[in-house]
């Protein structure tokens, strides 16, 4: 890692020991919790593409999420780690479909799509370390998402994009830099917070 982050390290060891430090029960309770008030938002209730991601270790559980947009015809894509960080992106399959890949990850099998097929979702899951009152997110800083948020800009695409984290996580501030875009929603076992998007400068009136 290069150059001045802002804190970003340092807070991200903090957080990952805070998630080593939650009760096994807090961790267990998450996934069905988190896939209920998720799939009560307008946003991800009216998509028919969500790009989303197989949780992993002591991440919130996505599992009971996925299959249940799966179950529902939901077209869901998930990442596919590519040497250099980017993101490519394949359909899920149902659980049997995805297999053991670099970092610990879980990913779908099946042919992949190209990192731009990303810009076909109508609502995009993020991982995250923390969230802020902005909405500015914390991820564990590959850039990965960085680059996919900056290939949905250049497309001129707005899926709605939610952050899955533990109630503690959303934070008053955390660093951001240039390159940082801001998610819409945080859902946490506790509720959902939705971030404002900052309008464009308004127009004199008529
Ligand atoms: N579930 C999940 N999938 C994801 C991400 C993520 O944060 N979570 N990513 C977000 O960009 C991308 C992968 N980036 C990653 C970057 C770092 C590590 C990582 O630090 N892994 C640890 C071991 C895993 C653990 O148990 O925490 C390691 O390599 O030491 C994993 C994935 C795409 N898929
Ligand atoms: N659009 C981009 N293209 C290429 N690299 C980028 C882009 N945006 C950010 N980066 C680089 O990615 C690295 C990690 O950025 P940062 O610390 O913000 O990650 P993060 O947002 O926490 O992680 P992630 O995006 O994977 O969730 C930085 O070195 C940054 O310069």
């Amino acid at each position: 890692m290069s150059g001045y982050d802002g804190g970003k390290r340092g807070l991200r060891r903090d957080l990952l020991d805070m998630r080593a430090q939650l009760p096994a029960g807090e961790i267990r309770a998450a996934g069905a919790v988190l896939a209920r008030r998720a799939l009560a938002l307008p946003e991800l209730a009216g998509a028919g593409t969500v790009a989303a991601y197989v949780s992993v270790g002591r991440e919130p559980s996505t599992h009971a999420l996925l299959d249940q947009l799966h179950a529902a015809g939901v077209r869901v894509l998930l990442p596919v780690l590519l040497p250099d960080n980017d993101l490519d992106w394949a359909p899920y399959d149902g659980a049997e479909s995805l297999v053991r890949a670099a970092r610990g990850l879980r990913e779908p099998a099946g042919p992949r799509l190209g990192p731009r097929s990303v810009t076909e979702a109508d609502a995009m899951l993020l991982p995250g370390l923390a969230v802020d009152r902005r909405g500015m997110r914390l991820g564990r800083g590959g850039g990965s998402y960085d680059r996919v948020l900056e290939r949905l800009e250049q497309a001129g695409v707005r899926p709605a994009k939610v952050v899955l984290l533990y109630d503690a996580e959303v934070l008053a501030e955390v660093p951001a830099e240039e390159h940082d875009r801001p998610v819409d929603v945080a859902v946490t076992p506790g509720g959902v917070h939705r971030f404002a998007v900052p309008s464009p400068p308004s127009s004199p009136a008529v």
